[in-house]
């Protein structure tokens, strides 16, 4: 056994999960409960008091973080320790939105001005492009952009972009191409005119085959299409921390963006990664998402445990996980600008949480990172919600929602809302059989039919949910709300004594498909591997089953 699962604190967690009354049961006799079990910060309100969770519950759980060394670990983080051992980084993602008069260390230099630069030469360019300054090479402005990158080079200022519509520059429209399927980036290009099309190529190693590949395509369409290759400079710039690969590559030294080791991939949307979100928000506007996140990691660092919003959704979700088996974690966006948030959240939490060793090498005798899923509310309410309320899995939910709508139309957002609060009612409360039955009394169904189809009504309720608020979907408050799920993702992985910031995992089937495509290229029938791969590959180099 781990030393985690070895402590008192994890042990009376473990029995006392058995004992923990229904919610029901603890509204009934708490009328308060509400006001003990919400906090507001940074423009954001978490009520969390339809959870499985008493005093006694609250106060095991803060007891296991302090345990666990959270306060401690936190400080290492902000503080630009090398928190990220396997890889032996630093995790400084906060930097990106200090404030330009901290001073943060990494590896013995203060990071803060080259922060402050690359936010300078950002601004520079956004102004140049917006202004109609910076032309193509007819002489045209810029009306296209297209970001090219996958993982966090992609969600971030994918989805960021989406939930700030309401902010856009009209004059803009942004693409974005991930996928190395070649489909995808032929339906972008065939919308586009070259003339007044900028791409940027964002990939902080450089290296990474699917943006590569795509970046060579919409080089050769250029070409194709007009430009020459003295006119690249101008529709083609690159954020990187891998600068000398990128002028390698052909990417004019000015036009290069830099980012750093000491930010992670999944969480660089704050970086110049996020230069497609700030020239089509503006800067002012991108500064204020940084400021947002600034704000939440000012209270991550700063409010006790028992107040600090990331931690009790850390830990609430991490008491269902290790002890009620609960496999996923659902979040349910009721604004549909925030359609792409589940999606964000999903590589966070997953690709930073789905480790199984400590930071020791030991294998956990425990789950970590659930399954990070969700989409947009009402939809999914004619959808998954049904396995929510009824199914045998237990899956803990957040619901998100701003108070005020970006297109206040009719009953629309009354509707919206009460939706939204009727779900997590539903959720709480359940259904008693005896309730389904009273609901049936006057239908024409026998008294048999009705005992049986009452047995089909009876929703078990108890089932866990977060509801977060704010005022209104802004730049800032996006920021905070993105920082309190990045913030959420440490505490548990500081719990669970993880490497939240690696991922080793994803590297084998990386090598393992660039061998795949050796083998394809290779001129001949391939019988070196397992039967099923050679025959898929033999398969797919005659192109018919
Ligand atoms: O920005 P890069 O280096 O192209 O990497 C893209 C993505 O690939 C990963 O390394 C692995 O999928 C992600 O963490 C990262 O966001």
């Amino acid at each position: 056994m781990t030393h985690l699962t070895q402590s008192s604190t994890w042990q009376a967690l473990s029995a006392h999960s058995k004992n923990v009354p229904h919610m029901r049961e603890l509204f009934a006799t708490d009328a308060a409960r509400f006001n003990k079990m919400s906090l507001t910060a940074c423009g954001l309100l978490l009520d969390y008091s339809k959870n499985r969770a008493t005093t006694e519950t609250l106060d095991l759980l803060f007891a296991l973080a302090s345990n666990s060394q959270l306060e401690a670990k936190i400080k290492a983080m902000f503080a630009g320790e090398i928190i990220n051992t396997t890889e032996k980084r630093a995790v400084l993602h906060t930097a990106l939105r200090s404030t330009a008069e901290q001073s943060i260390i990494a590896e013995g230099q203060d990071i803060v001005p080259e922060v402050q630069q690359t936010l300078n030469k950002m601004q520079g360019f956004v102004s140049s492009v917006t202004s109609g300054q910076w032309k193509g090479y007819t002489g045209k402005a810029i009306t296209d952009i297209v970001s090219i990158g996958i993982g966090g080079s992609f969600l971030g200022p994918k989805i960021v972009s989406q939930a700030l519509r309401p902010y856009w520059n009209p004059e803009l429209t942004c693409h974005f191409v991930a996928n190395v399927d070649g489909t995808s980036i032929s339906e972008k290009l065939k919308l586009l005119d070259p003339e007044t099309t900028l791409f940027i190529m964002s990939s902080k190693s450089f290296g990474t085959q699917e943006t590569l590949t795509n970046t060579l395509t919409a080089r050769e369409w250029f070409l194709a299409k007009g430009g020459l290759q003295s006119d690249v400079a101008k529709h083609f710039v690159a954020v990187t921390s891998n600068v000398a690969k990128a002028t390698d590559f052909g990417i004019d030294a000015d036009n290069i963006f830099p980012m750093w080791d000491w930010v992670g991939g999944r969480y660089s949307l704050w970086s110049a990664i996020g230069l497609p979100i700030a020239l089509l928000i503006g800067m002012d506007n991108f500064r204020a998402l940084l400021s947002g996140a600034h704000q939440m990691d000012e209270h991550f660092a700063n409010a006790p445990l028992t107040e600090n919003m990331p931690v009790i959704m850390g830990l609430l979700s991490l008491w269902y996980g290790n002890f009620f088996n609960a496999q996923s974690h659902v979040v349910l966006t009721y604004d549909h600008y925030l359609r792409g948030l589940p999606a964000y959240f999903q590589q966070l939490d997953m690709e930073s949480n789905g480790k199984s060793v400590t930071l020791n090498g030991t294998d956990v005798d425990y789950s970590t990172g659930p399954v990070i899923w969700g989409g947009e509310g009402t939809n999914g309410q004619h959808a998954y919600h049904q396995l929510l309320h009824q199914g045998t899995a237990l899956i803990p939910a957040d619901f998100i929602m701003p108070l005020q709508s970006h297109n206040p139309i009719g009953e629309h957002h009354d509707q919206l809302a009460s939706n939204c609060f009727g779900q997590t009612q539903a959720l709480m409360k359940g259904r008693t059989f005896d309730e389904a039955l009273a609901e049936l009394a006057n239908s024409a169904l026998s008294a048999a039919e009705k005992q049986l189809i009452a047995k089909h009504k009876v929703m078990p309720g108890n089932k866990p949910s977060n509801t977060l608020l704010m005022d209104k979907l802004t730049p800032s408050t996006l920021g905070a709300l993105i920082a309190l799920y990045e913030h959420r993702t440490f505490v548990q992985g500081a719990i669970w004594d993880i490497n939240s910031f690696d991922q080793w995992g994803v590297e084998l089937g990386k090598d393992l498909g660039n061998d795949v495509l050796a083998r394809i290229g290779a001129g001949q029938d391939c019988d070196a591997l397992d039967a099923s791969s050679n025959a898929l590959i033999n398969l797919y180099r005659q192109g018919k089953i």
